[in-house]
Order: structure tokens, then sequence, then C-alpha cells
């Protein structure tokens, strides 16, 4: 047998084919092991026919940005219906010489019931349908024999799923493998064994199956990321979550390129990770549904800090803040007041570093300067980004809660 680290770079070149033992199982014991480790398997599979008829298949293509936009969703109308219990049966032993023997009707099954089950995924409530019908428990049989309770059915939902019933939240099942119960199966019936008493030695009554429960209910995405980027429209913030994690947001040069949230994870070397939602642009008057309003903030509701991202590349940048934090009020007063860093973007442009000194200046506290495009200065935001959710996590911590992690 070769050991399996042998294979380390891509395995199947040198499994397909004898010709590829053997060069293999030669190369491990002579001098050129190490060699044989990095070589490529493209390299490998020339020396042997075999494996040039084995080329590797064809990778499935990534979703384009566009197909994934499509696919997102962040609210749904579902209908869910436990499952109907089985029937309970109503019949009497007999056999040989044994004509009147008893009652022995068993009960139904219970329906199964529909849960809704966080898995981390899942991304967008695109998978969720619009009604959901429980397994209904069997009924009951003769011989004493109970139904088979019927099986639960699991709804699987995105990280930070709001479960509303009207107005009413039911549920936010915010941590992976969080559950809910959206409907209960129904009780299965009772067979007439179940009615055997003194004063009744053949009962003929069984009981069917209840219904199981039904609810319409309303499932909202809150996404769910450590830090929330807000900015005007172009401000560059797709293209700083581009260049500070492994997402992939459009970047455009044209306003509202982002239509729905995306999470950046940054990775950092103490294997610390940090969630950032890139989410649209803000454009002042947006409370009073200018450019896409504001519902789409709730996106960064749930995120304990945020980064107030400015365009250092249009004139009078400094207004920007406050029409933002502004924006955040109407929407939600206390939003604007989280921790947060400011952070000035599209300073490798000449105008925009002329502007940067007043910038600082009019705000009256320091700004991140960097650039998005160029990677200027990223890591004092890294830093800075690695601060505040050092201190979110010992403010939760001190609060007896628990901090959000990724
Ligand atoms: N020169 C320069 N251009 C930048 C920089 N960052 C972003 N841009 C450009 O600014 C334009 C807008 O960038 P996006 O990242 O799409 O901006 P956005 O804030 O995500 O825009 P919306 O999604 O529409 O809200 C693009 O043409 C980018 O190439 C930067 O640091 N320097
Ligand atoms: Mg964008």
């Amino acid at each position: 047998m070769i050991p399996s680290r042998l294979f380390s770079a891509r395995p199947q070149a040198v499994l397909e084919g004898v010709g590829c033992w053997m060069l293999a199982a030669r190369m491990v014991h002579g001098p050129s092991r190490l060699l044989l480790l990095r070589a490529s398997p493209r390299l490998l599979s020339v020396s042997c026919a075999d494996c040039t008829k084995h080329q590797e298949p064809p990778r499935k293509q990534p979703l384009s940005e566009k197909k994934l936009k499509r696919h997102f969703v962040d609210h749904r109308r579902v209908l869910v219906r436990g499952g109907r219990g089985g029937n309970g049966v109503s019949c009497f032993h007999s056999e040989p010489r044994k004509e009147f023997g008893g009652p022995d009707g068993g009960d139904g099954g219970n329906g199964g019931h529909v849960i809704l089950r966080v898995d981390q995924q899942v991304k967008s409530l695109s998978s969720v349908l619009s009604q959901y019908q429980g397994f209904d428990g069997e009924d009951g049989g003769r011989k004493n024999c109970f139904g088979r309770n019927g099986a639960v059915l699991y709804i699987r939902v995105p990280v930070g799923t709001l479960v509303k019933e009207g107005n009413e939240v039911l549920a936010d099942l915010s941590r992976p493998g969080d559950k809910f119960i959206a409907a209960v199966g129904g009780a299965g019936g009772k067979g007439n064994r179940f009615f055997l008493a003194n004063d009744n030695r053949a009962p003929t009554t069984c009981t069917p199956g209840q219904p199981g429960q039904e609810r319409v209910l309303f499932l909202e995405l809150k996404t769910v990321a450590h830090a929330g980027l807000v900015g005007f429209p172009n401000a560059g913030k797709s293209s700083l979550l581009r260049a500070i994690s492994n997402a992939r947001p459009t970047v455009a040069s044209y306003p509202f390129t982002t239509l729905n949230p995306h999470v950046g994870i940054v990775h950092y070397e103490d294997h610390q990770q940090i969630a950032v939602a890139d989410i649209p642009g803000i454009i002042r008057g947006a409370h009073q549904n200018r450019g896409l309003g504001l519902a789409f903030l709730r996106h960064i509701e749930r995120c304990p800090f945020l980064l107030f991202l400015v365009d250092l590349s249009v004139p009078e940048p400094w207004t920007q803040l406050d029409d933002l934090k502004y924006e955040l009020e109407q929407y939600d007063e206390g939003l604007s007041k989280r921790p947060y860093a400011v952070v000035a973007n599209k300073i490798d442009l000449p105008q925009a570093r002329a502007r940067l000194p007043q910038l600082q200046a009019r705000l009256g506290q320091e700004a991140i300067a960097l650039s998005a495009a160029t990677g200027e200065n990223l890591e004092e935001l890294l830093l800075r980004l690695k601060e505040l959710h050092d201190r979110h996590v010992a403010t939760e911590l001190e609060h007896g809660r628990q901090p959000l992690q990724w």
C-alpha cells in the first residue's frame, strides 16, 4: 500500500493505472522522494498512458454575482402544518379456541413536528418554500401494534433568522444549530385496547388522530456580522471588503452596485475571525425612501460596531459622516452611537489626499486613511478592527453574555 501522504498534490493522477503505481513505488524508495511529492500531477500523467485518459473532471463553475443576487431572499411567508396523528384501531383478538380474546387495537403514531434549524451553509431564505406539511403518524394495528410516529421535518434556515407570527417575535435563531418548533405534530388516536376497563371488557371505541398545528410564520433574515460597513454609494465599501476578506461583492463605478448584503471574514494570524458586512449605499434622505430606502439597515442592526466609510474623492467629504449618522438614527435610535471607526477611502487619488488634513480637523477625530484599490494602509484598519472586536468581547463577557463568534 502506498502511503497516502505521497499523494499530497492531486491523488487521482497517481492512483489510476498500474504504471503509475510502479513509478510511485520506485520513487518512494529512491533518492528523489521529495521530488515526487512536489511534482505536479500533470508531469506524472505524461509518463503513464492510462493516466492521460483520466484527466481532472471539469470543475463546477461558481455562481456568478448576478445569479447569486437573484438567489438572495431576506424574508419569507411560510405556511407550516404539523403531521397528522395516526388513527387508533378497534379490533379484537381472535385465534382458534379463543374466540373472544379481548380488544387489541393499537394506538396511532404521533404526527411529526416541523422544525426550523439553523444551518451555516444556508446563506439566504431562498431555499425556504412557501408551504410545509409534516409527516403523518401511522395508524395503529391489530395485536396492540402502535403506529410509527411521523418523522420530524427540518427546514434549514440561515444564521440570523427572525421568526414572527403577526407582529409577535417568536424566536431569534442567531446561532448555528438553533432550533424552533414551527408546527407541532398531532397526537395519535387511541385504539380500543386503551378503553378496556373493569366495567367494559369489550370496548369498541377508538379515536382518530389529531390534525397537526397549522400556522403562518414570517421569516426575516438579519445578517449576523461583527462590523457593518456604512457609506454613501460608490464610497468603495465593496472594494474594501474585497481587499480585506475573501468575499467577492461586485465593484463598479455606478451607485447602488450592491443590492444585497455580503459578509466577508477577516482572518488574523492568531486564527481570530471577524465578520464584516457590506450593505447597499445610504444617501441623504434615505429615511424618506430615497435611494434604496433604509430597510436594508436591518442587516447591520446586529453588528456590535460599525465602520463609517467616507469617500475622499468628493468635495466636502466631512459632511458624509453627519449624513450617515443622521440616517442611521432615523432608522433606529442609538444605532449610530455604537462603537465605530471612520475610514477615509481613495487616498491614492491626489485630490483626495489633499483633503485628508481638513477632514481630520473637521471631524475632530482620527480617520483611518487608506486606499481599497491599492491596499495602502489597510493594516491600520485591520488593527483598529481587532481593537473594536476585543473591546466588544470584553464588554459582553463583563455583562455575562456570550460574544458573537463566527
Ligand atoms: N481610486 C480609487 N478608486 C476606488 C477605491 N475604492 C473604490 N474605488 C472605485 O470606486 C467605485 C465604487 O466602488 P465600490 O466598491 O463598488 O463602491 P460601493 O461603496 O460598494 O458602491 P455601492 O455598492 O454602489 O454602494 C469603483 O469604480 C471602484 O473602482 C480606491 O481606494 N481608490
Ligand atoms: Mg458595493
